[in-house]
């Protein structure tokens, strides 16, 4: 079975100080690997700090965005191979908010992808419709479309080891969630879109997660569904003691 995998994403939140003290307190409490895997991903400008301080435990770390290049005269951005040299071990690619804010486009996210790989950095690739579209009954064709093109030109063994994350965007910081049988079906809508491109045996092996007003109340209803492996979390990820109540979950399902 897939391993559950729960992410927080700080986004621009958290002082220095307040990211080491949260790493500090739950890094010796994380779950058995065996069981969850947990991350966090922090801004970039304290990824380092928080790769040394959660070195003796379970705690991944990841960045929220990163550039498609190497290195090169991009004003502002950050690389894959500088995120692989200070052991970070995931990358959020193609977030709602990037997508909206900052014109990322689903060419750019493929080769974000492809970029990551190439650094063993395991890519987070989110989707999600906007209200207007789930109100017109677009949702699966959207996210659909979106995982094909992020998805496209890569050998199934790559794919397996992606991470997918559904995140509606009408639910993202809005304390609405989708309802845990919507998420599903929305969840098995982007496990077949995989499978038209990589197989069922490719399928079955990606972990696609939940994100959008998740919290310690709507985990466990969540994680039971089928398609449901994990959750990507914003606001519930910033408190250690809901952070940690979201992993126990995990564990537990
Ligand atoms: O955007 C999100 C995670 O990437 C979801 O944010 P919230 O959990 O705050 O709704």
């Amino acid at each position: 079975m897939r391993k559950p995998i729960i992410a927080g994403n700080w986004k621009m939140y958290k002082t220095f100080d307040e990211a080491v003290d949260f790493v500090e307190e739950i890094q010796q409490d994380i779950p058995s690997p065996d069981k969850v895997d947990a991350v966090i991903c922090a801004p970039a400008l304290y990824l380092p700090t928080l790769v040394v301080a959660s070195e003796d435990s379970s705690l991944a770390i990841g960045a929220q965005n990163m550039h498609y290049e190497n290195e090169g005269a991009f004003t502002g951005e950050i690389s894959p191979v500088m995120l692989a040299n200070i052991n970070v071990d995931y990358v959020i690619l193609g977030h709602s908010e990037r997508r909206e804010m900052f014109n990322e486009t689903d060419e750019a996210i493929n080769k974000k992808i492809r970029a990551a790989l190439s650094q063993g950095i395991v890519p987070i690739i989110c989707c999600g419709e906007t209200l207007e579209e789930r109100e017109a009954e677009q949702t699966e064709a959207k996210v659909a479309r979106q995982i094909t093109k992020a998805l496209e030109g890569f050998a199934p063994i790559e794919v397996e080891h992606m991470v997918i994350a559904y995140e509606p965007i009408w639910a993202i910081g809005t304390g609405k969630t989708a309802t845990a049988q919507d998420a599903n079906v929305v969840c098995c809508a982007i496990r077949l879109a995989i499978e038209t491109l990589y197989g069922k045996d490719t399928a079955r092996k990606v972990r696609i997660q939940y994100g959008g007003s998740v919290k310690p109340e709507n985990i466990k209803e969540l994680l039971a569904q089928e398609h449901i492996d994990g959750a990507l979390v914003g606001g519930a990820s910033l408190d250690p003691a809901s952070f940690m109540k979201l992993l126990e979950a995990a564990a537990n399902a």
